[in-house]
């Protein structure tokens, strides 16, 4: 099964590198070809600190390595059994790539989409394909996170869904099936969390450090849900509010002026450098 991964970013490199761990070919493709550059190198960084730490040896790392392969041009994905979208958390954007795909890619090929919360059905729509669209959802960051959403569609077939599934327990994932819904499971639950973290912090009621310190030795969170939030990317958590907030029409998903701003400013965390914390 050769699989293309659309998007070098923070989850598309992390799908490229799981994938290729799993023994797959991967072509990733990425809109400049800087991008793809930065996203194979970063893989290559994950793996060689896996052979420091003696997780790895040397001689896999290189047969990872060699199963990926990058590009900028779309006409890879004709002869791919799956893709794997991992681009911009925008329905345009993405509807506009599907619809791309659906003339570019074979009959049999499953389209499968790594949205945080947009509708499977509407990206579906936009393709003569809808029975091979599917949701992915992988989480941040990848290699780490064993658990993988599989969304239907209101027109995903159950043969997609069960190829999707079989692939996603051979990626090592524990899949969890999930019909459709603004948000999933898991961004539902735990995006406005974050958001209200970041109300806290708008409306002193702590610090961003005291904020995260609460959640984790309070709550038992793995990361403060501001530094969760700035390695997600701001921009991603404010569309996902947006989503949630358009989709069930409740203002308890309203997003935080506080992230607005922040997004506006360009502080959307990691990735620029800073966020609620800096990099
Ligand atoms: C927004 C969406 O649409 C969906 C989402 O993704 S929501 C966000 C979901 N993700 C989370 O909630 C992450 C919460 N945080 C955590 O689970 C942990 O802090 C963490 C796994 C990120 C780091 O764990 P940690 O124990 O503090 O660090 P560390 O010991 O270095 O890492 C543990 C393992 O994860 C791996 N890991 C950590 N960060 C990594 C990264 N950025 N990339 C790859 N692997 C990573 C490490 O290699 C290590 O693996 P080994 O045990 O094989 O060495
Ligand atoms: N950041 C996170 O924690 C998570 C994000 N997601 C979702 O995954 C998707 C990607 O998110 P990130 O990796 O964080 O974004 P990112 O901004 O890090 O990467 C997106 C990449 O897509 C590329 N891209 C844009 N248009 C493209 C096209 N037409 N073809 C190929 N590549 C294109 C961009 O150049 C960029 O490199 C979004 O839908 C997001 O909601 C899902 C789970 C977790």
């Amino acid at each position: 099964m050769k699989i293309m991964v659309l998007g070098a970013g923070t989850m598309g490199a992390g799908i490229v590198q799981v994938a290729a761990q799993a023994g797959f070919e991967v072509i990733v493709r990425d809109i400049k070809q800087e991008f793809v550059d930065n996203g194979i190198k970063g893989i290559d960084k994950g793996l060689s600190k896996m052979v420091e730490k003696g997780k790895m040896s040397a001689d896999d790392k290189n047969a990872v390595m060699a199963r990926i392969s990058g590009t900028v041009d779309m006409a890879a994905a004709k002869d791919v059994d799956v893709v794997i979208e991992a681009a911009i958390e925008n329905m345009d954007i993405k509807k506009a790539i599907f619809k791309e795909l659906d003339e570019i890619c074979k009959p049999e090929c499953i389209l499968a989409s790594n949205t945080s919360a947009l509708s499977i059905t509407e990206i579906g729509a936009a393709t003569k394909r809808a029975d091979r669209v599917i949701g992915m959802h992988f989480f941040n960051p990848v290699p780490a996170m064993k658990l993988i959403e599989i969304i239907k569609g209101a027109s995903t077939s159950q043969e997609t869904f069960n190829t999707i599934k079989d692939l996603s327990i051979k990626l090592g994932k524990t899949p969890v099936e999930i019909n459709e819904a603004p948000g999933f499971v898991v961004n539902r639950l735990l995006i406005p969390m974050l958001n209200e973290g970041m109300y806290a912090v708008m409306e002193g009621v702590a610090s961003p450090e005291d904020v995260d310190t609460s959640m984790k030795l309070g709550a038992g969170h793995p990361m403060g849900p501001l530094a969760l939030a700035d390695m997600i990317g701001l921009d991603i958590c404010l569309a996902i509010m947006q989503t949630l907030h358009r989709e069930f029409g409740d203002d308890k998903y309203r997003p935080c002026p506080l992230l607005v701003k922040m997004v506006r400013a360009g502080k959307l965390g990691r990735k620029t450098g800073e966020g609620f914390f800096k990099y």
